[in-house]
């Protein structure tokens, strides 16, 4: 019997071993590595390896992926041509969208049809170096600044500081990041991921699947949740406002961003790690109050929704506290994401099957004659 769910809400779309979101527990793990101990004992750079290769790199092999992304971080002349062109109050979501779209003209490995799993994991690995360049440079441009020479003596957090700064960023600064890129970097059949796994089903080709995922990603009850968060906190403005500024939305029936989530029915275990870094970063700051207000937010949701934090309630407040201009939260989500999209992708080609559900039908059932325009 063909059943329908909304949303395909508790429909299983394929088989992955790459994470494991576990929904009333409360649990995620990458390839059977819970995210606790990844985030304690492993860098980005190690998750990616993880995630595109199955298991952990040695230490010649991590050295040899962070070589190889480290290389690939100088972006097409013609891609710098357009971000330095694309208007200046452009979403860099939208930016980043396009760019990556680009990318795909000047990489004569992306190809449709029959996959080549080798050239493939190229191009992954150079979406991973090249999405945060993107972000950053047009970051730069659109300030009338110039992007910083790229250099290889940085990770990937590091670097994704160092450029947009344009000065190499604090060892905290640096692990904070990377921690959160750590936390966001794959989560099972999630919207953009299940969009780049629908394109790249079709044999299109690997740009066409993360440009598809970037653009699913922006959307506000998805990876766009944590600048709206920022922009609430800041709407907000003060502990005291924020009872009657809750209480106001749920009586007009409208979301609270960075609260809820379609399969963690508990708290989603990544909260914790960046409620944890947003307290210690507002503290430093000297500016509590953001993180007060998400308290108050979280506790009201709880004990009158029972609806808990997802990931980007408190990854709002960590990368504010570095100083990261809210437009580039959702940004940083991807670049973070685009390890696991591009490791997502991969696996979809390696047992690849057509994505093609069905439609619960609601429109007439009778056959009518066209009537003549005239009659209409
Ligand atoms: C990385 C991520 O993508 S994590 C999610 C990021 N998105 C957000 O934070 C946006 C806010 N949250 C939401 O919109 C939702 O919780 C989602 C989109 C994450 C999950 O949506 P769904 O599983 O479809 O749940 P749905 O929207 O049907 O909500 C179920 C009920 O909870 C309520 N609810 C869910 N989330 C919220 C929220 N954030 N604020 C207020 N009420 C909420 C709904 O109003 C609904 O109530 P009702 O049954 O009385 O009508
Ligand atoms: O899994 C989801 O639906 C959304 C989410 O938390 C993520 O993509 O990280």
């Amino acid at each position: 019997m063909t059943t329908y769910a909304k949303g395909l809400e508790g429909v299983i779309a394929n088989e992955s071993a790459l994470s494991n979101v576990e929904g009333a527990e409360g649990r995620l793990s990458y390839l059977g590595y819970g995210i606790d101990t990844l985030v304690e004992n492993c860098s980005f750079e190690e998750v990616t390896y993880l995630l595109h290769n199955g298991r952990l790199p040695k230490q010649d092999e991590l050295n040899a992926l962070e070589k190889r992304l480290r290389s690939d971080r100088e972006l097409p002349a013609g891609v710098i041509d357009f971000l330095k062109s694309a208007p200046k109050d452009a979403s860099p979501m939208d930016v980043l969208r396009t760019a990556v779209s680009m990318l795909g003209l000047y990489d004569k490995r992306a190809t449709i049809g029959e996959p080549n799993i080798a050239k493939d994991a190229e191009i992954a690995l150079s979406l991973v170096a090249k999405t945060p360049v993107i972000v950053a440079a047009y970051h730069r441009f659109r300030q009338g600044l110039k992007l910083p020479p790229v250099r290889e003596d940085l990770s990937e957090a590091a670097h994704f500081l160092y450029l947009i700064t344009g000065e190499a960023p604090s060892e905290a600064a640096t692990r904070t990041l990377d921690v959160a890129y750590t936390l966001h970097a794959d989560h099972g059949m999630n919207a953009s991921t299940f969009s780049a796994r629908v394109t790249i089903a079709t044999l299109s080709d690997f740009y066409s699947a993360i440009t598809s995922a970037i653009g699913t990603l922006k959307g506000p009850l998805h990876g766009g949740a944590n600048e709206g968060v920022i922009h609430m906190l800041q709407e907000i403005g003060d502990l005291d406002k924020v009872d009657d500024y809750v209480a106001g939305k749920m009586a007009r029936k409208e979301k609270i961003m960075g609260i809820g989530h379609r399969v963690y029915k508990v708290l989603d275990p990544r909260a914790p790690h960046l409620r944890k870094l947003a307290i210690q970063l507002t503290e430093e700051l000297g500016e509590p109050k953001w993180i007060q207000m998400s308290e108050r937010i979280a506790t009201i949701m709880r004990e009158q929704k029972s609806l808990n934090a997802n990931v980007d309630f408190y990854s709002a407040t960590v990368y504010y506290s570095l100083g990261i201009p809210t437009d580039l939260f959702t940004p940083i989500f991807a670049i973070a994401r685009t390890a696991g999209w591009t490791a997502q992708v991969l696996e979809q080609l390696r047992d690849n099957r057509l994505y093609r559900p069905l439609t619960l039908y609601t429109g007439p059932v009778e056959l009518k004659e066209v009537e003549p325009i005239a009659e209409r």
